[in-house]
């Protein structure tokens, strides 16, 4: 099965005569990439989610890869007859575990995201940031090869949203592709692979900024892994700066902000490197001193 998804020259209009929302579009999206879309209100960012997700189809042009695609919307439907845990655990059965798994799968998922004491409210009667975590919930469970995010994180609690943040860590790590929309600029801020704006029925690819390293304190993160292995592509990319100093051992400074990203994708790395020492870097007091 061909797991890029790849959108050629892409057209869509709602209705026969409507106004083109997007024109032209040529995106890859390869896995385990992080691709940021980014626009003003009304432009089409969720459009073009939508058809990445294939719950919309093109109204010209061709969308190909079917990767096993998860999907949180803006807004998530919370008028179903389940409560949060029964609608986990039947999703979870519908990706093929069997009622105990499925019914682990769901309470793990409620309680990363905190929100085991919702577990038998029912779906209509959660609050909205609740019902945000159970959408958060069911698309992960799906173990999804691409992981579609249109502004995800707006209600959840900081706790949950630093989890979620965790989680598109781990995910993209283990080789999902996740495309997000997010109207908070700092959010994974540095960690994409690539920012798309959508403007004028168009994607204008943004360049040099991916790499702009956020500002603020460091870490300093020691690792061993086997001789010769690469470190993973996540870390080296958010890393300021990287030494071996000896042979096996790496040394990694990276954005304090942005540590925990760091080490799960050592962490979850296939073999996973073994974590010596994870330090706050000492600020360099010529660097104080200049901001005197
Ligand atoms: N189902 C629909 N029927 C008709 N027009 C639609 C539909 N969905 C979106 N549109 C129109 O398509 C355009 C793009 O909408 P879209 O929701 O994709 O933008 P957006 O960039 O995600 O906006 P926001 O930042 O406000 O979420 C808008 O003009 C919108 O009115």
């Amino acid at each position: 099965m061909q797991r890029d998804l790849r959108l050629h020259n892409v057209g869509r209009r709602y209705g026969l005569r409507g106004p083109w929302v997007l024109r032209g579009v040529h995106l890859t999206v390869p896995p385990g990439t992080l691709i940021r879309v980014e626009g003003a209100n009304g432009t089409g960012k969720s459009t073009l989610l939508r058809l990445l997700a294939r719950l919309d189809a093109p109204s010209e042009g061709r969308i190909t890869g079917r990767p096993r695609t998860a999907y949180v919307p803006e807004r998530f439907p919370t008028a179903l007859p389940f409560t949060a845990l029964g609608y986990l655990t039947h999703l979870g059965t519908v990706h093929g575990l069997s009622r105990p798994a499925a019914t682990r799968a769901a309470h793990e998922h409620l309680d990363r995201f905190g929100a085991t004491a919702h577990a038998r409210t029912p779906m209509a009667q959660l609050s909205k940031g609740s019902s945000q975590k159970v959408a958060v919930a069911q698309a992960l469970l799906a173990d999804p090869e691409l992981l579609v995010l249109d502004e995800a994180w707006t209600g959840l609690d900081a706790a949950a949203r630093a989890e979620l943040e965790r989680a598109v860590a781990e995910r993209t790590a283990a080789g999902t592709a996740v495309v997000f929309v997010d109207h908070d600029p700092r959010r994974l801020a540095g960690a994409p692979d690539a920012t798309y704006t959508v403007h004028a029925g168009g994607l204008d690819r943004r360049t040099g900024q991916e790499s702009a390293p956020p500002t603020g304190p460091h870490t300093t993160v020691v690792v061993q892994g086997p001789r010769g292995a690469g470190l993973p592509a996540e870390a080296t990319r958010i890393a300021t700066r990287t030494d071996e100093p000896t042979p096996g051992i790496h040394r990694l400074t990276v954005p304090a902000s942005h540590s925990d990203i760091v080490l799960r994708a050592l962490l979850t790395a296939r073999p996973p490197w073994h974590v010596v020492s994870v330090s706050q870097e000492t600020p360099d007091p010529s660097e104080a001193e200049s901001r005197r």
